[in-house]
């Protein structure tokens, strides 16, 4: 029997249960993000405060531009990247005989955010690499790369102010127009450099995953790539956007290998909990982790096949363990732009390339799709190639 509440340290358990983890994650639940999230500095944006006031003021002026009547407007600026990024790892596979899914995907999501956030792309798809850009560094550089995001919101509110009929649209337009709002450049960049921590890997990541199990099973591909055939070459967001077993293949994508799978660590309220029928003491380390509540085999029977048909009429369980973008007000503000991206590119690759496959060469295997887990998901080989041709 799996035990849904395991001691993992001293202060700290993990609870599987899903019940226990909607409780965990609801509206004034009282189970607070704990230290884990605080950052370096201890500057605060919305994805790691721990303080509820901060964050649901920051959630109320942020979460209007998230919305799919908001992302609409920026649809072309997304749909603009997916192309060159289909387009680029087309012409790779050309000229070296394969290419790699999760450069590109992940250079797809990194420019896309860039662009939304400051309304000019980081331009990496045409450099094929992060390398020659000042994003290179991340882990070691994380002052040069405020400067440089700093810069870049500084240029973008200057033209807004001077032109803010012919600017470009971006997460913050509405926001910087409205004065009352309150956000300072400051606070922007801060807000931005989230976006992009949040927003790249996650998106590039799972995306990878998706095409790599498609690619695994030839009846998934072949339905999906027959479903494609009903829309346009030049798809849009409303051909594919309820494409029933693209759907499907993106849910399946996201419960089997969501690309934030980790501990989502809380801090038992002053009051105690009693969680899947085990107290716990004020001030306990409460972690869920989308891993496990997606193997569930009584909401997902046989957890870890990759079947998108199971999606097709989803039971109350298996909506209740969903949690790919956590759940409840600290949930991912980044869903609906994170579904977009996912189901255009999904849909422009497999429309492009029906007969993609996973490719073998330079040693290329299963081997290198294990999954390393930290609080997100990597590929263990750190690419995925796939043929194109
Ligand atoms: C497939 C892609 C994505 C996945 C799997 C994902 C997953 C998640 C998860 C699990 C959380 C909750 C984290 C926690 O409780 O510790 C979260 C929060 C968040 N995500 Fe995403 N995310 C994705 C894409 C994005 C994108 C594209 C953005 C771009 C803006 C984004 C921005 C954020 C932010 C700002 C938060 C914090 C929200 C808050 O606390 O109010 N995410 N995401």
């Amino acid at each position: 029997m799996v035990r849904p509440v395991v001691r993992i340290a001293p202060n700290e358990v993990d609870v599987s249960d899903r019940d226990a983890a909607r409780e965990i994650h609801r509206a004034r639940g009282g189970f607070l993000k704990s230290s884990f999230y605080t950052t370096a500095g201890k500057v605060q944006s919305l994805f790691s405060t721990t303080d509820p006031t901060f964050h649901s003021n920051r959630r109320r002026l942020l979460g209007p531009c998230f919305t799919e009547a908001s992302l609409s407007s920026l649809e072309p600026v997304i749909l603009e990247r997916v192309r060159l990024a289909v387009r680029k790892l087309g012409d790779e596979s050309k000229t070296t005989g394969s290419a790699d899914v999760l450069k590109w995907w992940t250079l797809l999501a990194m420019d896309i955010i860039g662009e939304l956030s400051f309304g000019d792309s980081f331009h990496l798809l045409e450099y094929g690499k992060a390398s020659s850009c000042p994003l290179s560094h991340v882990a070691h550089a994380r002052q040069r790369i405020f400067a440089y995001n700093k810069e870049r919101v500084a240029r973008y509110m200057q033209l807004v102010g001077t032109n803010p009929d012919i600017t470009k649209n971006t997460l913050f337009t509405s926001l910087l127009k409205d004065a009352s709002s309150g956000l300072t450049e400051f606070d922007l960049t801060v807000e931005a450099q989230s976006y992009i921590t949040a927003g790249t890997d996650t998106t590039g990541v799972t995306l990878t995953y998706l095409v790599y199990a498609v690619c695994q099973d030839k009846k998934i591909q072949d339905t999906l790539v027959r479903e494609l055939q009903s829309v346009p070459d030049d798809l849009t967001h409303r051909d594919v956007r309820d494409l029933p077993y693209l759907n499907c293949v993106v849910e399946e994508a996201l419960r089997r290998y969501g690309a934030a799978p980790g501990c989502l660590p809380r801090v038992v309220p002053s009051e105690g909990a009693t969680l899947a029928g085990q107290h716990l003491r004020s001030g306990t380390i409460v972690s869920t982790q989308a891993y496990s509540v997606h193997r569930d085999p009584e909401a997902f029977p046989n957890p870890e096949g990759f079947d998108p048909s199971r999606w097709e009429n989803p039971s109350k369980k298996m909506k209740d363990a969903f949690m790919a973008f956590g759940t409840g007000p600290r949930g991912c503000i980044g869903i609906h732009l994170a579904r977009m991206e996912l189901r255009l590119a999904a849909a422009l690759f497999f429309r492009t390339f029906p007969n993609a496959r996973i490719s073998t060469k330079d040693g290329m295997s299963d081997s290198d799709m294990e999954e390393n887990i930290s609080f997100l998901l990597m590929p263990k080989g750190h690419r995925c190639l796939v043929e194109v041709g």
